[in-house]
């Protein structure tokens, strides 16, 4: 279906005077993508309900989600040149959106169809309003970026339509009923900007594209060349260009003004004040936005304003020298930009690479044409049949035009982007779930595949498993409180070993007390030990100063536990303890007394009892532990042992040693013994040799 055909122009009422003329504007907006859905369909809606606000009607909207916006071209009215030299007019309105040219000579008309025309009878108020720049504004303001440019041959308008009549002299300012689109859209935005409520920042910039040269119009200098750069954030950019804030209307008309008297411009025959170079004037706007979802988030929306050079015809311009020169450079430009645009229309080679680094205007126009942006463009042509290819070629541009179809992009905050985020998790995680369903779905299908036979062996062995676990997991319980009881036991032991040392602490005390000189020197030790390599690993047993050392090697003794020691004492005490007791179950001396109640009473212990559960605190714990066995015989002096985790075993044997040495000197005083010879032997520790 012919779209051109079933396009209306919204913009403009019926009783409106500009109908039935020759008149128009066209636009158009960003380029179409390969996958239209994956597009924020926000910024159309966005879009429609702006064109609503401003009463101009909603954009038309096609099944794909793509959108079209109201296009037209405008016609200046014949020149006084023109009427002078007796040209004649070569366009024709016919109705309210066609627009037909007639050649002069009687060649066959071209009839072009817009939605709306606007020609030569339309004041510049006029095209302000139905070129629907406020919507772009609008949308600017929101943090679209936005740009209208005017194109068309030179002496057709197009600086006129955007900035009026050229100044008259220096500093002589446009007046306001002549200014263009530029100067009612400056004043509109802050007038705009003052009744918005959230804070605004404007700031503009100014350059011009002279001979494929960037100058900045802003400069504090003279105009110099700068650089077009690229990156990946910011795409094509200008750089060190000038960037001015401003703040109030007239301001921005002084940048203008400022701007508009740098620029190259140069008389040929068709044009008194023809503009050599291609103009950019942007307004940048930051805009901080109220939202309860992103507030404080700064929206940075921007409005550019292109006034293109003329293309012309070296020929009938009479351009020579320098101006011939520039003209070649604004065609060649204007070539480049012709062929990107033809390519963004094809629609079978929309998706093919544009090429916008051919110039530098394609280059700084890249966003407006293939970006998320919305760019009103507005075609310029002069009536005169003179000028008729030119004007056809312009009005065929036009025409195609208006089969662009535009999807402009809503601008995404950080926090826009974070359901993006979620949304790329949320998929990784759909496919690992359908990878373990997949697994799974395989696990069944080999399960399935057993046989009755299969199935029923691989339960029992599993059962089986299950059971050889549970018994295990039982007897490690069981060890683990086996374990507890020792450990329990090993503390036990400790205080009674420290309880011991305390009391043989009270004894020497107490035969200090009792040393009484004259009397009886005490019998001899009946105890007579025979050195055995487990003795030394023994606490002694008798305190008695004599027991200390072995007969044979004089090593320390641990006597309570050698088996000639039991043949030995009932010689004092008689086959049995006075308790009646056993000797090898007779507990230590220093054993804890019974407690009542006590589910086993210590002292009802066997000697190994005592020696196992010994041996196995001094394994179990790293703290400090009265040490189970005198000093060493051979090891250096200080040598003591130790622990696992090398906590070294506090020497309280030694502390044991020393006190019997003690208790024995005292008593040898009190008694008045002559001191031990280590070579003197007493007769009753003459015995046989062990
Ligand atoms: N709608 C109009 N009403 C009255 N005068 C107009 C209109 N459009 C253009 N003119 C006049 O036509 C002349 C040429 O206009 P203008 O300089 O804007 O053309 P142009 O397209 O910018 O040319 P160039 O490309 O060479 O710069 C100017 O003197 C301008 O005042």
């Amino acid at each position: 279906m012919d779209r051109i055909g079933r396009a209306v122009w919204p913009w403009l009422s019926p009783s409106h005077p500009c109908l039935g003329t020759l008149s128009g504007a066209w636009s158009r907006g960003q380029r179409g993508r390969k996958h239209p859905s994956r597009w924020c369909s926000g910024g159309y809606r966005l879009v429609k309900r702006c064109l609503r606000e401003e009463g101009k009607g909603p954009m038309e909207r096609h099944r794909d989600g793509t959108s079209t916006l109201p296009s037209g071209p405008r016609v200046r009215p014949m020149s006084a040149a023109e009427l002078r030299r007796g040209e004649q007019s070569a366009l024709h309105c016919s109705g309210s959106r066609t627009l037909q040219v007639s050649p002069p000579g009687g060649g066959p008309d071209v009839v072009f169809r817009f939605r709306a025309v606007l020609d030569g009878a339309c004041t510049q108020e006029d095209v302000f309003r139905a070129c629907g720049v406020r919507s772009l504004g609008e949308l600017a303001l929101r943090g679209f970026p936005c740009t209208v440019f005017t194109f068309g041959q030179t002496g057709s308008g197009k600086t006129y339509t955007l900035t009026g009549p050229p100044p008259q002299g220096d500093g002589v300012p446009v007046p306001p009923s002549l200014g263009g689109i530029m100067q009612r859209t400056f004043a509109w935005l802050l007038d705009r900007v003052q009744h918005l409520g959230a804070p605004v920042t404007l700031h503009a910039s100014y350059l011009e594209i002279y001979n494929e040269q960037v100058r900045d119009l802003l400069s504090l200098g003279s105009p110099r060349r700068l650089p077009v750069r690229w990156n990946k954030t910011r795409g094509f950019y200008v750089e060190q260009l000038r960037v001015v804030e401003f703040g109030s209307l007239g301001a921005l008309m002084e940048l203008l003004q400022m701007g508009l008297s740098r620029r190259r411009s140069s008389a040929h025959t068709l044009n008194q004040a023809s503009s050599r170079s291609h103009a950019l004037l942007t307004l940048y706007i930051s805009r901080q936005t109220m939202s309860p979802v992103d507030p404080g988030n700064p929206v940075g929306g921007k409005l550019c304003f292109v006034d293109l050079a003329g293309s012309e015809k070296v020929a009938t311009t009479g351009s020579r020298g320098e101006l011939m020169l520039e003209a070649n450079s604004i065609n060649r430009s204007l070539l480049a930009l012709g062929h990107c645009i033809s390519l963004l229309l094809d629609p079978q080679r929309k998706q093919s690479h544009i090429p916008f680094r051919d110039s530098k205007l394609t280059k700084l126009l890249a966003d407006s044409l293939g970006g998320r942006g919305v760019t009103l463009m507005v075609a310029c042509v002069s009536p005169s049949a003179q000028c008729l290819p030119e004007t056809l070629s312009t009005l065929r541009y036009a025409s195609r035009a208006q089969r662009v179809t535009t999807r402009p992009q809503a601008p995404k905050s950080p926090i826009a982007k974070q359901p993006q985020r979620l949304e790329t998790k949320i998929l990784q995680l759909q496919e690992e779930n359908h990878l373990l369903r997949s697994q799974l779905s395989q696990m069944n299908l080999k399960v399935s595949g057993f046989s009755g036979a299969r199935v029923a062996w691989a339960q029992r062995n599993l059962y089986g498993m299950l059971q050889e676990f549970m018994l295990e997991n039982e007897r490690l319980r069981k060890e683990k409180s086996q374990l507890q009881s020792s450990w329990d036991l090993a503390r036990d032991e400790q205080r009674v070993l420290a309880q011991q040392v305390h009391e043989l602490e009270r004894r020497l005390l107490s035969a200090c007390y009792l040393h009484q000189p004259g009397l009886d020197p005490a019998p001899p030790c009946p105890c007579v030990m025979v050195p055995a390599p487990s003795c030394h690993a023994l606490p002694p047993l008798c305190s008695c100063p004599c027991c200390r050392f072995c007969p044979l090697c004089r090593a320390p003794l641990a006597h309570w536990a050698c088996p000639r020691r039991e043949l030995q004492l009932p010689q004092m005490f008689g086959p049995k303890a006075p308790d009646g007791m056993p000797l090898s179950a007779r507990p230590p001396p220093w054993a804890p007394p019974c407690s009542p109640g006590s589910a086993k009473c210590p002292r009802e212990r066997s000697h190994s009892d005592w020696t196992q559960t010994r041996v196995l605190a001094e394994m179990l714990t790293e703290e400090e532990v009265v040490p189970s066995a005198p000093p060493l015989p051979m090891g250096p002096p200080n040598t003591s042992p130790v622990l696992r985790g090398g906590a070294t075993v506090p020497n309280l044997a030694r502390r044991l040693e020393a006190l019997r040495d003690q208790i024995g000197s005292s008593l040898r005083r009190s008694r008045n013994v002559p001191p031990r010879s280590e070579g003197s032997q007493s007769p009753s520790r003459v015995l046989p040799p062990c």
